[in-house]
């Protein structure tokens, strides 16, 4: 996965994505680029608000657009930020998204377009699609 073309496009396009951040509250950018089952590619970046509750993530704005556009199957999905070293990973809630989702390749990537590959582990013992279905009183 990590030599083919595709995912060279993927890490390519986050970075590209974060150059979109709006996010004149925080300046803090955040690009996500996620590559589907069939190979397209959707990409987000984070969208603020000057009320700031309402600020949406790159990864929840790259999931909705792929998603909507009827893709729900993901290979990898890559994201980046303007820290150097410590991007510790998703905030909490686009965690949760991205566990509806299902298991797939997550990725960070620095500045200089290095990445390091994520734990799979995303949200320990994380509420999910199974626990809706599970057996009720
Ligand atoms: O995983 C994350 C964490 C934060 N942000 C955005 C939200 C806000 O615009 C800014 C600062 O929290 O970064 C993301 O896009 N993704």
């Amino acid at each position: 996965m990590e030599s083919s073309k595709e995912f060279k496009a993927l890490i390519r396009e986050c970075h590209k994505a974060k150059e979109r951040a709006y996010c004149p509250y925080s300046n803090f950018r955040v690009g996500c680029a996620v590559l589907t089952e069939d190979g397209t590619m959707f990409t987000g970046c984070n969208v603020e608000n000057a009320c700031y509750g309402l600020a949406m993530c790159a990864e929840r704005n790259a999931i909705i657009k792929a998603v909507t556009e009827g893709h729900r199957k993901f290979q990898a999905i890559a994201v980046g930020t303007d820290i150097k070293d410590k991007f510790k990973g998703p905030c909490g809630p686009c965690r949760q998204f991205l566990v509806e989702f299902g298991e797939c390749d997550l990725y960070m990537v620095k500045p200089d377009l290095t990445y390091m590959k994520f734990p799979h582990d995303l949200l320990p013992m994380g509420f999910g699609p199974a626990d809706l279905l599970a057996e009720k009183i």
